[in-house]
Parts: structure tokens; sequence; C-alpha cells
């Protein structure tokens, strides 16, 4: 009965939670449950008994007669020798005493059948998501239907923390049965931000019969909404080939699950990922063994130490200014932070004891000092790879990523990656390059879904032509920002020339030129540049008989290249 009442609710909630946990305390009901029932022996005093059986001559036949009627109904109801009962006073007295034992034994029992609703779904789901597939336990719960079932729930579950042997020898011998193979769930994916959220969506909808299990550390999911390729007013039907523009919103997962009924969205961290058995484990305590798993697990600010608490960390200032109040120190790195108590106790405060006392202290490699209220770390980000690495033989590339294929493909099978958790294996394009930023995290989870179904459906696929000219399109204090290719000379050297123009209040524009021919543009506010200059960059066509025409405002650049 008790576990009839609990037995839905526990199965549903239970697995949201640590199932260890609930089976522990489901033992401590149960041994509530078992004390309550064993409190009438104590309470009832000794014994006494109803009813006697009586044998007769004939070896098979007893008679079975009551002590407390004061009619003998049977003939050959014999006296009971040291018996009290033989009086109505005392029958009575007997049955007043025994309605209340027997509640107490009936809601014992009930409580203590509450334990059977944790242990059963709980615990065999548990041990069919922990136990590896080579493992003897794992054959025996999951595949012994024919056997005893008290067997497998009851003194099968005492040895579950057993090493397979001793359970063995107790048992005998291994069955020869084939093992049956494990049920994986198609297709994990890693992390709600972007990147994976793009990567669920993809999936869930190339493959509507599939179930996509979305696990993720934060509550809400980042989602790509009013998406365009751009498309330009000077060419309306024509759409650019890597510029695009969306909006991120961060929303509940349910908004995910009930446009892909077949997307099921849990939000636990993920802890443990054993590439060899294809499993990846939540700290909830759900296990999922995956066919094909992607990891989007995102970066972290990259701090300047992790021990004081006066350093906070931000992903990316790159637009520090100089103001009145602001100082900057150039080409300089931080050579040390102390916290007041350190700094006071070295010798750097004996030359810089005019600084006044301060949370924070930081020493630069310049030989200046700083004391301060609290520092920003703005260094970068660093790859959440740390849950996926123990026991797993990823390759890492020099940032830390997990270095990935053109196919988007880790190191290890069936893995793949996209987003900041990623670092690219493959050789760039030239005019491309891996930024952190939303629109990279976008194209890569897209990508890398389209890899996932090509390899299910054994297909093949070509390099996405996002990775060949670098684009990004933001906003900065209201204005429209545009990069293209190698937008700040990256890795040029000296070998390129820049041309500018800047209208003030209006737009700024950079072009970036190597050998003659456009390899990056920077354009600032509604320049409406976007789609020539991108059209430059990936034709590189040679440029150098236009000179600084090509930045000349009178000069309508569109129809010069029609
Ligand atoms: N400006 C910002 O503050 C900011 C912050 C985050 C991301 N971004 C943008 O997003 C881009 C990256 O997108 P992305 O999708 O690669 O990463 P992301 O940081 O947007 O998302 C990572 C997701 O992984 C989850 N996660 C991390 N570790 C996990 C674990 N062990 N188990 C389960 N879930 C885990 C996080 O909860 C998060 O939902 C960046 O390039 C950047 O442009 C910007």
């Amino acid at each position: 009965m008790g576990n009839l009442l609990v037995v839905t609710v526990v199965s549903y909630f239970g697995t949201k939670f640590h199932r260890p946990k609930i089976i522990g305390i489901g033992a401590l009901v149960m041994a509530a449950g078992t004390l309550l029932m064993a409190l009438p022996h104590f309470l009832m005093g000794r014994y006494e008994y109803k009813t006697v059986a009586t044998h007769t001559n004939d070896a098979d036949h007893f008679t079975v007669s009551s002590l407390c009627s004061p009619v003998t109904q049977n003939p050959f109801q014999q006296p009971v020798p040291g018996n009290a009962c033989g009086s109505d006073v005392w029958c009575q007295k007997w049955e007043e005493e025994g309605s209340p034992m027997l509640v107490i034994l009936l809601v014992g029992n009930t409580i203590r059948g509450i334990r059977e609703a944790t242990l059963v779904p709980l615990g065999i789901s548990f041990i069919d998501d922990y136990a590896r597939p080579e493992n003897f336990l794992h054959r025996y719960f999951l595949s012994s239907n024919e056997k005893d079932e008290d067997l497998r729930e009851g003194d099968g579950w005492l040895v579950t923390d057993l090493s397979d042997n001793p359970f063995i020898s107790f048992m005998g011998p291994r069955p020869q049965r084939e093992l049956t193979p494990v049920n994986r769930d198609p297709f994990v994916i890693v992390g709600g931000g972007i990147a994976g959220v793009t990567c669920a969506e993809q999936l869930a909808s190339q493959f509507p019969s599939e179930k996509v299990y979305l696990l993720t550390a934060s509550p809400l999911v980042k989602t790509v909404t009013n998406f365009k390729q751009v498309c330009f007013k000077f060419t309306f039907n024509q759409v650019s080939k890597t510029l695009e523009e969306f909006n991120i919103e961060e929303q509940p997962s349910s908004v995910l699950e009930e446009k892909y009924p077949n997307l099921k969205v849990i939000q636990s961290t993920v802890k443990l990922l054993q590439v060899k058995q294809h499993l990846v484990q939540t700290e909830n305590g759900q296990t999922f063994h995956y066919k094909k798993l992607c990891l989007c697990s995102g970066a972290r600010p990259k701090l300047l130490t992790q021990d004081n608490p006066h350093v906070l960390g931000i992903r990316d200032t790159d637009s520090a200014q100089s103001s009145s109040s602001t100082h900057i120190e150039y080409e300089c790195e931080v050579e040390k932070i102390y916290s007041q108590q350190d700094f006071l106790m070295s010798d750097l405060n004996k030359d810089n004891s005019k600084l006044g006392m301060w949370p924070v202290y930081v020493h630069l490699n310049n030989g200046m000092v700083y004391g301060c209220d609290f520092i920003v770390s703005a260094t970068g980000v660093v790859p959440n790879t740390d849950p996926f690495l123990c026991g797993n033989n990823f390759e890492l590339a020099a940032d830390h990523g997990l270095k990935v294929d053109d196919h988007m493909r880790t190191s290890e099978q069936d893995v793949y990656a996209a987003g900041d958790v990623c670092t690219i294996g493959w050789q760039p394009s030239q005019l491309w390059q891996q930024m952190r930023l939303w629109t990279q995290a976008r194209q890569m989870g897209w990508y890398a879904a389209r890899c996932i179904a090509a390899e299910v459906l054994e297909e093949s696929i070509e390099l996405d032509f996002c990775f060949e000219l670098f684009s990004h399109i933001t906003k900065f204090f209201n204005y429209k920002v545009v990069l293209l290719g190698k937008f700040n000379a990256q890795g040029l050297g000296q070998d390129h020339e820049l041309l500018l123009r800047c209208t003030k209040g209006r737009e700024y524009v950079k072009v970036v030129l190597s050998g003659g021919r456009m390899v990056g543009a920077v354009l600032i506010g509604d320049s409406d540049l976007e789609e020539t200059f991108e059209n430059l960059i990936l034709n590189q066509m040679d440029l150098s008989r236009y000179g600084e025409e090509l930045l000349n405002p009178n000069i309508d650049i569109e129809d010069y290249f029609d």
C-alpha cells in the first residue's frame, strides 16, 4: 500500500534529484516502518493463545477451538494448562488492545512499503545507468526477467557496492548469455549557450523521431531570434554570403521543448564523461548513454588570480579609454597580486608605504605598484573543459580548448565540440580566424549539428562557407559595427596598408589592404559598404589602381564594381 501511495511521485521526481540519497532516505523510512511494526511486540505484553488446536486419535485430525468462548464449540476441546483465558472479561480486554496494535502494524507496514518505491524504480535505473556494459551486475539486473524478482531487487541490491568478483563467487559462474546492448540516447548536447542550443535545435528538426537531450548548468537557455542573413537595400534580392544578424534572448527551457517535442532540456551540470562507455553523468544523478555527443560548455573569464575576492572577472573590455580619472599603463604585465596582509608583510611595502591602505595591491612588471579597491580581470577566457578531461584522452590546443577537426570532431570518437569550448585544429582560410564571439558560437553549433547528421546518415559534408571569411556584426553605443576578414591586420606584420574614412558622428570606415587586395575592414555607422567589401574581400580583386579613391565618398562604389 505504501508503495502504491508514493511510487508514481517518487519515480517521477526522484530522477530529478540525487538517486542514491533518495534511496538512502527510503532506507531510513523503511527502518522507521520496521521499528513501528515491531512496537506491538513490546506493547502487548506476553502473548496469550486465543485458540487451541487439539489432537485427536486420528493423526490427520486437529480441532481448533476458541479459548475465550465460554461455550465449548467442539466436543474434543481440552483445557490448556496454565491458560488464564477463560473469562469474558479477559477476552474483551484483549480485543480492546488488539485494534490499536493492528493499526500500528498497518501503519508500520505502509511506511515500510514506501521504501520499495525508492528502491525499485530508482535503484534499478541507477544500476542501469552506472554499471558498465561488461559488468556482470548490469547484465544480471537488466536482462534477467526470468530470475526471481526479490533476489534481483533485494539481495542483489545489497551487493551492488561490492565488486563483480565476490558477487560472482557467491552467485556462481557468469551466465553465458549475450549482453543486452545498452539503449543509447541518440544525441546529447552539453551547454545551453548559443552553440549548444543551435546544435540541439538543428538536430531536433533534422531528426524529428529521435530524442535530443540538452544538458545545461544554467536555468535559462540562450536562443537566437530575428536571425537574418544580411540583405542589402541596393541589391534587394541578394543575400550576403557570410554576414548575419540576430538577437540573443535568454528563455526558459520550456520554450525550446514546446517548439521541438523531441528535444528535452535537463538543467543539471555535467560532472563526468566516460567516452569509452559513451556515457555522460549529471550532478543530479542522471546518466545518458549517447550515440553522438556535442560539447558546447563555453568558456569562463580568465582570472589573474583565483584566490583574491577583490579580483573580479569579466569577458571583455577591449576599449578602455583614458580620461582624467583613468590612468592606463601600457606594455606591462601583472607580476603579482597581493592581499592587504601579504602586502604589508612584503618587501614592496617598505618602498611604497606612501600608497596607504588598500584591500588589494597589484605589482606590475614595469615596477609600478598600485593599491586598489578591487581589480577587474579582463584577460580573455578559458574553455570550460574540466569535467570532460578526467579519464579521457582529448587533444587540447594551446589555449586549452578541445581541438576539433574540420567536421567539429574532437579526438575522442563520437564526441563533437562547438563554440567557446573548442579550438579549431584545421588550417583556416587566409581571411578567417577563430574569435570567441556569438556569431561563431552559432555558426559552429549549427555546423556541428550538420556534421553529426552527415555522419549518422553516412553522407559527406564540406567545410561550411561561413569559415571562408571572418565576419561579425554587433552594436557599439548604438552604432552598427561590422568586422570583416583581417580587420585588425592580424598576422600581416608590416605587409599591409590602411585606408581610413571618418565622418564625425556618422561613420568610420577602415580598409586593410595587403598586396593591393582587400583583406579586412571595419565599418562603424551607416556606411552601407558591407556587401561590397565582403565581395571585394572574397573576390580578392586587385585594387591597387583605385588607390584612395576606394573610399571617396563622392563615388558610388556599388556601381563602380557592378
Ligand atoms: N558577453 C558575455 O558576457 C558572454 C557570456 C557568455 C557567452 N557569450 C558569448 O557566447 C559565445 C559562446 O557561446 P557558447 O554557446 O560556446 O558558450 P556559453 O558560455 O554561451 O554557454 C555555455 C553553456 O554551457 C553550460 N555549461 C558549462 N559547463 C557545463 C557543464 N559542466 N555541464 C552542463 N552545462 C555546462 C553553461 O551553463 C552555459 O549554458 C561567446 O563567444 C560570447 O560571444 C558572451
